[in-house]
């Protein structure tokens, strides 16, 4: 039986701490999040987005990269995110993608969404056809852009993530 990571509650009060401390700084969204190893903090971050003009600043990923930074990898193995709110869909795969073995969250996207952070829509968009999105998405020289993908599986370079 896989054993389950257990969530320490300190960690949590960090990240909404850091939520609410952003909010009245100013920085930005009333988000944030402290990725942890072995009990050890290596990341705490708030959302960004409006201060730093990166619409892809939000807490988590804030938190992922400066954790990925300090331990310099691409993967956040044994790491647990604590993150204030529930992820939106970038931080979900984002998260995802780091490879971290849990991740505990505060408030929940129903939440998020009565404090006007709605992403419900961005899961319905995914699933959408290309052509019934909100954002109009069309494919451009695909014959061409596989090349990429070709060199990728030839090379004898690349590091596999
Ligand atoms: N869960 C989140 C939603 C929106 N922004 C954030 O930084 N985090």
């Amino acid at each position: 039986m896989a054993s389950t990571v257990q969530p320490d509650p300190k960690f949590m009060r960090m990240a909404i701490a850091l939520a609410t401390e952003n909010v009245r700084s100013g920085r930005g969204g009333p988000f944030g999040a402290v990725v942890v190893r072995n009990g050890e903090v290596l990341a705490a971050e708030a959302n960004t987005v409006t201060s730093s003009n990166d619409p892809t600043a939000h807490a988590e990923v804030n938190a992922i990269r400066a954790a990925c930074r300090k331990i310099e990898s691409f993967q956040l193995d044994d790491c647990e995110v604590y993150t204030s709110c529930e992820p939106c869909p970038m931080c979900f795969a984002a998260l995802y993608w780091s490879r971290c073995r849990a991740v505990f969250f505060g408030n929940t996207k129903t939440d998020a969404a009565a404090a006007g952070f709605d992403d419900s829509f961005l899961y319905d968009e995914v699933k959408r056809p290309v052509e019934e999105r909100r954002i109009p998405f069309a494919r451009v020289l695909g014959d061409e852009a596989i090349e990429s993908f070709e060199v990728w599986k030839q090379s004898m370079e690349r590091v596999d993530y």
